[in-house]
């Protein structure tokens, strides 16, 4: 298989099953043989398409009579990719940007189509492979065309924390974001992990703010690097990390992480417990609490216990627990920029998330002891899935309140904070909301 087939059939894959991106990705090129050199092109190629297809689309609609829509799926894809080397990716001839599209389609179910796509990219070239918005008038579909996002997303952005934050949240959700390791300290130091990863040819560098955290350049498979089966490190990004170390969890306590898979927040818990006490965590599907077991096996806890929970439903025989941590089901809309389809989530799915996170917050209440704990966290910056959840939620329970976060958030806000949002656009977090919430 080529890059651009591993691509095109990555793309068809993402869009036809709504399956992650950078699992569906991690796995085509786990089964695809190919030079370092290759395999990047196929995941700029893979990414470039996904991060840009509204911006895509629109050029494809200006060249064709049919709407977008309604052309066939493996149509559009190739149309994606080839205007996607012609206008982004300098090196590539635009003969071979052509050339493979049309190649794409004639092995595909639809060769019938590979005139067209030979002739729309014919056309596209003939124009000058110019990127073309739409009238500045219209300010929202010039911005979801230029920075490929619906302009709902925009939208809620604007109403939350206005037009420019909202453009320069837009802007961060383009390009290969960092990515983070996490030492597991119960198995080895920083320098260590360190030195690993530096015989392996990776980039890396320790990051300034918290501690044990990496930040690596690397575009092959994290489970191929050495070090990696033997659990000294795990992938997980900076605002997680302080997700883990909002709770302040410590040595012998019990603490309850309600909606844990794949377990990173748990196994950060755990380290900052030095492995001692007591994490039940919990998710409601089988198949991720396993995740949970084998990343706990592999990095060799002992205090986690993964169990399957539904973390809306109260069940008396867990008891109580010194701190409870609602990790919620979101929209995701702050990590865009790893998974860059969910910006073409539909709005109705988001707008029904706060009801059942308004659930888990106050289910997750009820296990807290008296004097105890309550984490409240998202990955989106979006208000009515954070700061209008937990403020529902203390009106509604007067024995819980504002608790101010671990002394690490005040280096991150220059303040004393209980809640906080992190952003892409101050220092390069992830989209990230937490509330330190305690029972008085
Ligand atoms: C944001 S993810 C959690 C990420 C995790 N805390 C970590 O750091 O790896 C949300 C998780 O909640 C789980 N989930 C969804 N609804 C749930 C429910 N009612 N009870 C428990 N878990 C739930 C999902 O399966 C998903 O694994």
């Amino acid at each position: 298989m080529t890059a651009r087939q591993l691509s095109y059939e990555a793309l068809l894959k993402t869009a036809r099953d709504g399956s992650y991106s950078n699992l569906t990705l991690d796995a085509f090129l786990k089964a695809t043989p190919m030079e370092p050199r290759e395999s990047q092109f196929a995941s700029r190629l893979f990414y470039g398409v996904l991060e840009r297809k509204l911006t895509l689309d629109y050029q494809i609609q200006l060249l064709t009579k049919k709407p977008v829509q309604k052309l066939d799926l493996e149509v559009v894809v190739s149309l994606e990719l080839g205007i996607y080397q012609l206008s982004y990716m300098n090196g590539v001839p635009s003969s071979a940007a052509v050339n493979e599209s049309v190649n794409l389609i004639k092995k595909s179910r639809k060769k019938s189509a590979s005139g067209f796509v030979n002739g729309v990219l014919r056309n596209y070239i003939r124009g000058g492979c110019r990127i073309v918005l739409p009238p500045l008038n219209d300010k929202y579909r010039r911005a979801e065309v230029e920075y490929s996002i619906p302009a709902w997303i925009l939208q809620y952005w604007e109403r939350d924390y206005g037009w420019e934050t909202a453009v320069g949240l837009a802007e961060t959700c383009m390009g290969r974001p960092p990515l983070n390791l996490r030492v597991n300290t119960r198995k080895a130091n920083v320098s260590q992990v360190v030195e690993m990863l530096k015989k392996d040819g990776v980039s890396v560098e320790v990051h300034p703010l918290i501690e044990n955290c990496l930040t690596i350049e690397h575009s092959g498979s994290i489970s191929k690097l050495s070090g990696f089966s033997e659990g000294l490190f795990y992938v997980q990004d900076a605002s997680s990390q302080l997700c883990a170390a909002a709770l302040g969890a410590k040595e012998g306590e019990r603490v309850f992480d309600l909606c844990a898979a794949p377990g990173s927040k748990s196994f950060t818990i755990a380290q900052l417990m030095e492995d001692k006490g007591e994490i039940c965590s919990f998710d409601l599907y089988e198949h991720r609490v396993r995740l949970i077991e084998q990343g706990t096996k592999r990095l060799g806890f002992s205090c986690i216990h993964a169990k399957m929970g539904d973390a809306s439903r109260f069940d008396e025989n867990l008891g109580d627990a010194d701190r409870v941590l609602c990790d919620v089901p979101c929209s995701g809309l702050g990590i865009i920029r790893r998974k860059p389809e969910i910006k073409y989530k539909k709005q109705a799915e988001v707008d029904e998330l706060p009801a059942i996170q308004r659930e888990i917050l106050a289910n997750g209440a009820r296990y807290v002891k008296k004097g105890g704990v309550l984490v409240y966290s998202t990955c989106s910056l979006n208000k009515d899935e954070n700061e209008r959840v937990v403020e529902d939620f203390l009106q509604n329970h007067p024995d819980f309140e504002r608790d101010e976060l671990p002394e690490i958030f005040t280096k991150v806000a220059g303040k004393t904070v209980s809640y906080i949002s992190l952003s892409p656009l101050v220092g390069n977090f992830d989209g990230f909301f937490l509330a330190r919430l305690k029972r008085s």
